[in-house]
């Protein structure tokens, strides 16, 4: 059973969110390049996948465009009914707690089913007590899917582990989903 992450990512931050969910779920990567590309080869991988977990930051409230610009190249793929009854899943990062990382999943959550296909929730519950941190799993809260931080001034290796640990169990229920539909 195979299963793809495809993400974009411009500073290297989605990039390592990108590892961490394809950890878990057992996945293989696809980046999609600067120019909003992927190479012929990796159409024929998101066509055999059980699941695709798309994954893009948040930029001016919404997917950049190289990551839109893979979404419109798979209208080959929608026209053919390619991707119909797969599993999906979607994360977004960024650099504010919120963000407006919402719109993202949201549209994610749209290009699935554009596609007829399932869509996968992130499933657990959010830590938000007052003795809650950013160590714990799921802090900020996410539910249609992973949501993960970045602060605006720091590189990759500083994005809380909470929510890193986070896109593991993500990538860890994708693939018990995928595996249910099997
Ligand atoms: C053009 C641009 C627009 C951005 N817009 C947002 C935004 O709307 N919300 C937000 O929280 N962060 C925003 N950011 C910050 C990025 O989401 C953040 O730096 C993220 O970690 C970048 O991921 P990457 O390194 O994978 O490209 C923006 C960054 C850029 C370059």
């Amino acid at each position: 059973m195979s299963i793809v992450v495809i993400y974009y990512s411009g500073y290297g931050h989605t990039k390592v969110v990108a590892e961490k969910v394809a950890e878990g779920a057992n996945a293989t990567l696809i980046a999609v390049d600067n120019n909003g590309d992927i190479q012929e080869s990796d159409w024929q991988l998101l066509n055999d996948a059980k699941a695709i977990i798309f994954g893009a930051p948040t930029y001016m409230g919404g997917v950049p465009w190289q990551f839109k610009k893979f979404a419109d190249a798979s209208s080959k793929a929608w026209f053919t009914r390619a991707w119909q009854d797969k599993i999906f899943a979607g994360f977004s990062n960024s650099a504010s707690l919120n963000g407006d990382k919402q719109v993202s999943l949201q549209y994610l959550q749209t290009l699935a089913s554009q596609h007829g296909g399932i869509w996968v929730s992130l499933g657990l519950l959010p830590a938000n007590t007052l003795a809650a941190t950013r160590e714990d799993i799921n802090n900020l809260g996410g539910s249609v899917g992973l949501l993960v931080q970045s602060p605006s001034d720091a590189g990759a290796d500083k994005i809380a582990s909470g929510d890193l640990d986070t896109a593991v169990k993500f990538g860890q229920r994708v693939a018990d989903v995928a595996r249910r539909f099997s």
